[in-house]
């Protein structure tokens, strides 16, 4: 039935299934569009069983060894895990919670938030990354929900799951300040003044992801090579895994367990491209579960679209280095990865000089 590319778009899209849909008709085989090329399966993948991300307690984020640790991870690695953050667990476990309950909901009623149905495009349900461009699907399921204000997510987001984003993503702020600040340190930048906030942290996109169990999690994947557009993100898994990071090497991935109550956060390009080359944005991907059904929350950090972004002065003046990216309007470089499948990190190509 599903096995015709419309029709797999019709059950998939139209009648709100997604590929949660495909994964409880227990099928033996994979729809021949989620087959991915042998250079992206999972058995093609080096990974490094002894390494690991940086593990950093941040119960002061004043201590002069917590940013060191911070700003050598955003380094290095690009990717570390953070404990003792103070967002509380139970805060954790409701937006969990909130997801799983949100993916649970019948298809007729899922089929309201896909793009075509949805009344905002601040609230869109999808399924792969960007089907339309694809030569491969991604086995995964998202709801992706812009904010603007707490009161326009109140009168948009789903009411299933608003409250407890919503309270987690206040929860997050004592984070993005805090993490902002050390990093901004790490750059010589001591005062961050309002136009600088907002630059960095002027707006926010909160992804629910759900990957069901797979038929065939050999041959697809859950999410494909890509590094984030956002200044940093901060992920919030379930106990299940399944995230790679590209190793510092650049051959090998490394593994990110799950950790109870910790928070992962990656930096993303746009402050690989603010702090020009010295803090790095590291491609990263997610393996299919042959068994069970993971989520992961990621809550994007992003700089205000109408802002144009670029290599910060203060840090050109500091490393008298030469700007390695062009200033761009950072809605047109989030467009230019909406544009296309994941790529690893060629979206950077883009600013690149
Ligand atoms: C790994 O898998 C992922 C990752 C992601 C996201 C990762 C990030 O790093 S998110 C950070 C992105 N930054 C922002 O969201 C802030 C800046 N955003 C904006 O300025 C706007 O949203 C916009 C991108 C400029 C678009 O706004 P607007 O002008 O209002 O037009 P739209 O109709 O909303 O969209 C135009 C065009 O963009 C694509 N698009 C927009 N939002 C999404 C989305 N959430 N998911 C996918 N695609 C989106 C879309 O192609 C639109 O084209 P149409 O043909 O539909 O008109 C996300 C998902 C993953 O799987
Ligand atoms: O599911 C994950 O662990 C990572 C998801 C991700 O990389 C993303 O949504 O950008
Ligand atoms: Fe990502």
């Amino acid at each position: 039935m599903a096995h015709e590319t419309e029709d797999l778009t019709s059950f998939l899209i139209e009648s709100g299934h997604g590929v949660k849909g495909l994964s409880e008709m227990e099928l033996k085989d994979l729809p021949k569009e989620y087959l991915q090329p042998q250079s992206e399966r999972p058995s093609n993948i080096k990974i490094m069983e002894e390494a690991s991300i940086p593990i950093i307690d941040v119960s002061n984020w004043d201590d002069q060894a917590v940013l060191k640790s911070l700003c050598d991870a955003a380094q290095k690695w690009g990717f570390f895990q953070i404990i003792n953050h103070g967002v509380p667990l139970e805060v954790l476990e409701n937006v969990k919670r909130a997801t799983l309950v949100l993916f649970a909901m019948a298809p007729e009623d899922k089929r309201n938030y896909f793009k075509e149905n949805s009344p905002s495009n601040h609230v869109r349900l999808s399924t792969s990354f960007i089907p339309e461009v694809e030569n491969a699907l991604e086995w995964k399921d998202y709801l992706s929900l812009f904010y603007v204000s707490d009161d326009e997510a109140l009168a948009l987001w789903p009411t299933i799951c608003r409250d407890q984003l919503l309270d987690y993503m206040n929860k997050c702020q004592v984070v993005i300040k805090s993490l902002l600040q050390v990093l901004l340190k790490g750059l010589n930048i001591q005062e961050i003044n309002e136009e600088k906030w907002s630059l960095l942290s002027g707006s926010k996109r909160i992804n629910l992801n759900f990957y069901p169990k797979c038929p065939k999690p050999g041959l697809t994947v859950g999410v494909g090579r890509h590094s984030d557009v956002s200044t940093f993100t901060i992920l919030l898994q379930d106990d299940i895994g399944g995230l790679y990071v590209r190793a510092p090497d650049g051959e090998g991935w490394v593994h990110v367990p799950p950790i109870p109550g910790a928070l992962v956060i990656n930096i993303g390009d746009a402050l690989q491209i603010m702090s020009n080359g010295k803090y790095k944005s590291i491609e990263h991907r997610v393996i299919a579960n042959g068994s069970k059904d993971r989520i992961s929350i990621p809550l994007f950090v992003n700089p205000k679209p109408s802002k144009m972004i670029g290599p910060l002065k203060e840090v050109l003046v500091e490393s008298d280095e030469e700007p390695k990216y062009k200033e761009v309007l950072y809605s047109d470089y989030t467009l230019y990865f909406y544009r296309k499948a994941h790529d690893g990190k060629g979206t950077l190509d883009f600013v690149k000089i």
